[in-house]
């Protein structure tokens, strides 16, 4: 469906926001983008949309070139994360003016991007037969031919009965799914969120990822997603790509990317801190915190070493490496969950967690051992692509 070939971008001399990016994305599939920010996640979904013209390189949609084809011809939609809906029109307003961006070349939209509904569908490019919105293309639809596709929509975001409500009674979750019908009603070959659900709460996030998820499964839609939050691309993501510094640092599914972190930039990304310098020999690795086991097959060498908090096991400060409980944060979730913030005796700090009714406070002593290597993993050994 998508596919950049080398693609170069910046903005003036010598800038390089995206640096010889590779991607694809196949049909009915969800990518995840993430990265810190300015590591030029937007500017991608810019290139891809036609808001941006690469320095050098290729975007391919269904496999045609899209140099110089213009935003509204490239039958993409995008959805920013503040969503501008139109508050003078209705909700009912703003899904139909998404319909209406089908065959209109795309001149509806406020700036002339599209970036309202998503730079449109043009006619004549076999989008026939095509389930989902079960919208159908065309134009000069009656009124009440508007209307129920505007309903239908709105169904399928989860706001059944809103066509005539007025866009600032809504909530920040209820504006998002109206933003999300409105990019949904060209039926965009490929749908592109930048930080979709940016601005809402964390409790509302989580709900609606889900739901997103799911309607995207649903519709078979192909998604690029942009995004900051780890949490919110694993769920979202049939894969997920990591970007630093305009470059793709790893790319895999959410799991795979868990699993192995290609680098100390994607583990710490991950929100894992426990890094350190290590000499793996065989089945255990030389550590600061002393010899801890790691899985069968880990090449041996000297490496960066990743020792996510799961593999620390809290013990009596005599049965273990000794260390001092600097800080505890409360995590909550199902299990209650703690992170502790070690300082042993000898090497780096070190961060466990545990049950909240098994923490210990700070300034107690507690001994660590590591009995399992499955979550000690040598950082650059069977990432996608590692950037050292
Ligand atoms: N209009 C612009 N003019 C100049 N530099 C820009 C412009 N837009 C982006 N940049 C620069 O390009 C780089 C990539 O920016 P981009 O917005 O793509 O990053 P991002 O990953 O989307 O960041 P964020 O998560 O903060 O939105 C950054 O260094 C940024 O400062």
């Amino acid at each position: 469906m998508l596919r950049l070939d080398g693609v170069t971008a910046g903005f003036g001399a010598g800038h390089r926001a995206l640096d010889g990016v590779d991607l694809e994305v196949a049909d009915h599939e969800t990518v995840c983008v993430l990265g810190p920010s300015g590591s030029g996640k937007s500017t991608l979904l810019r290139v891809v949309a036609g808001l941006h013209e690469p320095d050098s390189g290729r975007v391919l949609l269904s496999g045609r070139d899209q140099s110089g084809v213009p935003p509204h011809r490239r039958g993409v939609g995008l959805m920013f994360q503040d969503h501008q809906l139109f508050p003078q029109r209705d909700v009912g307003g703003n899904v139909a003016f998404g319909l209406r961006m089908r065959g209109t070349g795309g001149s509806d939209s406020t700036d002339g991007t599209g970036s309202t509904g998503g730079a449109a569908r043009t006619s004549g490019t076999g989008r026939t037969g095509r389930s989902g919105t079960g919208v159908r293309r065309g134009r000069g639809a009656g009124r009440r031919e508007v209307d129920a596709r505007v309903d239908e929509l709105l169904d399928l975001v989860g706001l059944p009965g809103a066509r005539g409500r007025a866009v600032n009674s809504l909530s920040g979750g209820e504006q998002q799914r109206v933003a999300l019908a409105r990019a949904l009603a060209p039926q965009p070959r490929l749908l592109m969120l930048d930080e979709p659900l940016g601005q809402l709460d964390r409790g509302l996030r989580e709900r609606l990822v889900v739901e997103l998820r799911a309607l995207f499964r649903r519709l078979r839609t192909t998604v690029l997603a942009v995004t900051h939050d780890q949490a919110e691309a694993f769920v979202l993501a049939d894969r997920v790509v990591v970007m630093k510094e305009g470059r793709i640092a790893q790319a895999g599914t959410p799991l795979e990317v868990w699993l192995r972190p290609a680098s100390e930039f994607v583990a710490r990304f991950l929100g894992f801190d426990n890094v350190v310098d290590a000499t793996v020999h065989g089945a255990a690795a030389e550590t600061p915190w002393g010899k801890l086991p790691v899985e069968d097959g880990t090449p041996e060498g000297r490496c960066r070493l990743l020792v996510r908090p799961g593999a620390v096991r809290l013990t009596e400060p005599e049965d273990g490496l000794p260390c001092t409980v600097e800080a505890r944060t409360f995590r909550g979730g199902d299990a209650a969950a703690v992170t502790l913030l070690l300082s042993p005796d000898n090497g780096p700090r070190l961060e466990a967690t545990c049950a909240l009714r098994e923490a210990p406070e700070p300034g107690d002593r507690v001994g660590v051992t590591f009995p399992d290597g499955r979550d000690v993993v040598r950082l650059g050994a069977g990432g996608v692509t590692d950037d050292g």
